[in-house]
């Protein structure tokens, strides 16, 4: 285990530049995500840890001494891709033992033990013997991982590797990372572009907007205090609507385009050209009649299974709603909304 410190690193590709100076701390043993849509630059950045990719200017460092000039193989860093990037020729057990040989870590039974621990810590003990041709995705997926942590790294790069597998698949193998995490405590890295991955996976989320860190936190707290609209709208998929607040008699009240009020929490401070970031799973369906409902034109319903998505029209803005009530309304009729005060957040403009 060990910490990672990005120090103010900046990247250009020719003349395009693609990291405008990230600064970041990993603790020892923390799973940090960096969360960000595609083009952003997640990738680039861990290849800049792994030490696949040079920087344009600032450091890298790992507990406290400087990597930023050293090759990947000096790094003590194992990295997965999205790729499983297994060799067919081998068997599973030789491919996971490919790195203790390449690196000549330890004896022959020293490498054993560790291949058949790191076998069965991804549960593939059984299919030793096998080619990657003969296993399923999702197992040719652990396989990689297993030759990932094999040599128990200081720090462990994930770039989307969970992106491949089907939606079952891949739950299952999110949470095998997290107990392999607590399980291993490796400080872990990961990409992905998938905000419920990296809410349900992470310590911590590094939130990158081209190039830049937009905003960091643990998943709770970035998720229930999105600092801007971006952030409130990739993480929380939240709708922006804007709107104009004034004092009202009972307290803050935001106006919406169309001469709504909605009433905001009476400690809401922000006072004149806002943005709401409503949150779809927190905006419920009621009947329009209803007191103090807002008014809203629905648009469509999308079923979901086990929950339903309306498209609907607030005051000129469309926003989306996920809700289990199962309000059965004729497209392009009228609805009623209700969206608790103190879940509302406000953006100053
Ligand atoms: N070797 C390269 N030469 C030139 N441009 C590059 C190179 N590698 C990446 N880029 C550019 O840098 C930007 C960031 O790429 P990067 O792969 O880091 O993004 P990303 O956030 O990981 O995206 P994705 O999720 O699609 O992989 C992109 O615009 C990409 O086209």
């Amino acid at each position: 285990m060990a910490n990672v410190r990005l120090l103010d690193i900046k990247k250009s590709f020719a003349f395009v530049q693609v990291l405008h100076g990230i600064s970041l701390e990993i603790a020892s043993g923390e799973f940090v995500s960096l969360l960000g849509a595609s083009g952003c630059g997640k990738t680039t950045l861990l290849r800049i840890v792994a030490g696949l990719e040079s920087v344009t200017s600032g450091g890298v460092e790992i507990d406290g001494r400087s990597v930023t000039t050293e090759p990947p193989e000096k790094r003590d860093i194992a990295m997965m891709f999205q790729s499983y990037a297994l060799l067919p020729h081998l068997s599973v057990y030789e491919n996971v033992r490919f790195p203790l040989r390449m690196r000549r870590i330890g004896s022959r039974e020293e490498q054993d033990a560790k291949v058949k621990a790191a076998l069965e810590t991804v549960q593939l003990g059984h299919l030793a013997d096998r080619r990657p041709r003969q296993l399923s995705g999702g197992q040719q997926q652990r396989v990689a991982l297993a030759r990932a942590i094999v040599s128990r790294p200081k720090v462990l790069l994930l770039d989307e590797p969970l992106s491949n597998l089907d939606a079952r698949l891949r739950e299952d193998m999110q949470v095998e990372l997290i107990e392999i995490h607590k399980r291993l405590g490796l400080t872990t890295l990961f990409v992905t572009h998938d905000q419920e991955e990296a809410l349900s996976l992470s310590d911590r989320i590094v939130l990158l907007n081209g190039g830049r860190v937009e905003q960091e936190g643990a998943p709770a707290d970035i998720y229930a205090r999105p600092e801007t609209g971006f952030a409130s709208n990739f993480i929380g998929s939240a709708n922006l609507v804007p709107a104009e607040i004034s004092d009202g008699p009972g307290g803050p009240l935001a106006r919406l385009a169309d001469g709504q009020q909605i009433p905001l929490a009476a400690e809401e401070k922000a006072r004149g050209k806002v943005t709401l970031a409503l949150r779809q799973e927190d905006i419920s369906l009621v009947d329009a009649s209803e007191a103090g409902a807002l008014k809203a034109g629905l648009r469509t319903r999308v079923f979901l299974g086990a929950r339903n998505r309306y498209v609907l029209s607030l005051a000129g803005t469309t926003i989306r709603a996920l809700t289990a009530n199962d309000v059965m309304l004729d497209d392009g009729g009228a609805v009623g909304l209700a969206i608790p005060a103190e879940r509302i957040r406000v953006l100053q403009d």
